[in-house]
């Protein structure tokens, strides 16, 4: 599952937060190697344009394609790396697709303006139904839908 449709998406969230940069490693020796802490590499704007900003498009960019490697990339690596990388790395990119396919089909994000307008066209559907229901057994009931014109 390297090219998903919603994978550019998932690739920017875990950059951006990601479990990866709140590990913790201790040298248990001195040594002379400095490893930088890997939040620090996520949002390096040496590293990423505009690190801080969400931006799904970066990785469509041709200088990011091999930066974007989870497995071999020094500069990206939300599932950590080497003899602990994440073994259900596949598995949870899977899922979190999955999960949005269904999520953008299955919902429509509505602003609240949306949202009104939306509930008042559902009310006004269901004042009908009861209203065409109600003409069939009372003719009060009739009048009044007539009143309010529905
Ligand atoms: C978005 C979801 C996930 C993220 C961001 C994630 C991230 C990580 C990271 C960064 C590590 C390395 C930890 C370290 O170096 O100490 C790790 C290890 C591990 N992950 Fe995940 N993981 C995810 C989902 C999963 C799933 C779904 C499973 C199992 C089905 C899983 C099982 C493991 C295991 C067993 C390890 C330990 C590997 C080892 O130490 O050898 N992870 N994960």
């Amino acid at each position: 599952m390297s090219n998903c449709s919603f994978c550019q998406v998932i690739d920017e969230t875990l950059r951006l937060g990601g479990i990866a940069i709140w590990l913790m490693r201790e040298a248990k020796e001195d040594i002379q190697y400095q490893v930088p802490f890997l939040s620090a590499v996520h949002l390096d704007e040496n590293v990423y344009n505009g690190a801080l900003n969400f931006n799904p498009w970066r990785w469509m960019e041709p200088e990011n394609e091999e930066k974007r490697n989870r497995r071999t990339s020094p500069f990206y690596a939300p599932f950590g790396g080497g003899a602990r990388f994440c073994p259900g790395a596949e598995l949870a990119r899977l899922q979190i697709a999955l999960f949005l396919r269904y999520f953008v089909t299955t919902y429509r994000l509505l602003n609240e303006v949306e949202k009104r307008q939306f509930q008042l066209r559902r009310s006004l559907r269901r004042l009908r139904t009861r209203c065409s229901r109600s003409v069939l057994s009372s003719s009060g009931t009739e009048e009044r839908c007539r009143q309010r014109g529905i």
